[in-house]
């Protein structure tokens, strides 16, 4: 494992510490990488023991996030009970898929008071559940956190200049974490509003993929403008129905997760929705992506949770029908556009006319 202590950027207390990182894939892998240049001592657990070991003698992980070197006391393993046994602090980023299986069957090798930190983006398809609402379930016993904002994976890789927010109700979760993973090229913000972060995240990932297929349709910019506006919109008059804060939505985890990935072939929701637009099946164009791909699933349980509880989400319903029913992408286009005009901003003037 490559060891150069001249890329080392301590982080803003400069103290080290031992944390550890669930999960091999690109997120893991980045927020790997940031802890390692800030000093800390990272105990990297992956399911793949070839990946281990493959990062152990190169620092790299290829298949997630080619070309980068790692650098720094970066510990791979395939035993979690081991990485989380050594670490002050967890991060999670496990798919939404299996996040609850890894964390139950490991319940017993956490610690009480032990900070957990979700960095997944996605919701249970049972019970409708975040994964905080899991953490909390499954290890109550643990101080819980969610880190969430505007962060493609390969960017941060890169060091390019990016922001995100650590949301816990607890102030000495925030301060760590903080203090963990801030450094000259990555700022954490800090928010209290745990669900409404948690959620800004999840739900931005169904405008992703629809931002993808109007750039598809080379519908142009005051398309996309209206559609990450409207998107917000949504989202918010959602994620408020169940009792998230409206001004979380203004902020990184909200307006600004929305706008990267709404605006960005990078992301992988993004170029689901670019690949359906130009044609090609929802299930190749899924494979071929290779990696997680969040929004294919939240926008089943989202629009299944809007319809339960009466919120009106067009967007997500016409994004449902062109991926799961039998919708014509011009048929859903056409419905959207004739559909009745309503208010811009409705925390100032509320929606009057019935969908
Ligand atoms: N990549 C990003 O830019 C980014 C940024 C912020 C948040 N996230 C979120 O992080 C989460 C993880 O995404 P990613 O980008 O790392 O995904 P990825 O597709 O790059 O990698 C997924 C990883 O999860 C592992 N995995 C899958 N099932 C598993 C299981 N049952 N047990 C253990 N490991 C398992 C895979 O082996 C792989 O290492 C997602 O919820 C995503 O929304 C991703
Ligand atoms: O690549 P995506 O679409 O999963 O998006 C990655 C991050 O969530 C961007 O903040």
């Amino acid at each position: 494992m490559p060891e150069n202590t001249s890329s080392r950027h301590t982080g803003n207390n400069g103290s080290v510490h031992d944390v550890a990182v669930l999960g091999g894939g690109s997120f893991g892998t980045a927020m790997t990488k940031v802890l390692a240049e800030n000093g800390h001592r990272v105990h990297f657990w992956m399911r793949d023991p070839a990946q281990a070991e493959e990062v152990r003698k190169t620092g790299i992980n290829s298949r997630y996030m080619p070309g980068i070197e790692m650098s720094g006391d970066i510990q791979p393993t395939t035993d979690l009970a081991e990485a989380v046994g050594k670490a002050e602090i967890v991060f999670v980023a496990i798919p939404s898929k299996a996040f609850r299986a890894v964390i139950r069957e490991h319940n017993s090798d956490f610690r009480a008071g032990q900070i957990v930190v979700s960095l997944t983006k996605g919701i249970e398809e049972h019970g409708f559940k975040l994964m905080s609402e899991i953490l909390q379930e499954e290890i109550p016993r643990c101080r819980i956190g969610v880190l969430s904002g505007p962060n493609l994976a390969a960017e941060i890789a890169n060091r390019d200049l990016t922001a995100t927010v650590i949301a816990a109700k607890d102030p000495e979760v925030r301060r760590a974490v903080q203090d963990l993973l801030g450094c000259e090229y990555f700022r954490v913000y800090a928010n209290v509003d745990v669900y409404g972060v948690e959620l800004g995240g999840a739900l931005k990932n169904i405008y992703a993929i629809v931002a993808g297929l109007a750039s598809a349709l080379d519908m142009g910019e005051n398309a996309k403008a209206m559609l990450i506006t409207r998107g917000l919109a949504e989202m918010s008059r959602f994620a408020v129905s169940l009792g998230a804060n409206p001004m979380t939505f203004m902020g990184l985890a909200g307006v600004g997760d929305l706008v990267v990935t709404c605006t960005s072939s990078k992301s992988r929701n993004y170029r689901v929705g670019y690949a359906v637009g130009k044609g090609q099946q929802l299930d190749d164009a899924v494979r071929e992506l290779g990696q997680v791909a969040e929004g294919i699933y939240t926008l089943k349980l989202v629009k299944e949770k809007s319809e339960a509880i009466g919120i009106y989400m067009p967007l997500v319903r016409g994004l449902y029908e062109i991926l799961y029913g039998t919708a014509s992408i011009k048929a859903v286009i056409n419905s959207l556009m004739m559909a009745v005009q309503n208010s811009d901003v409705e925390f100032i003037l509320p929606r009057t006319i019935s969908q």
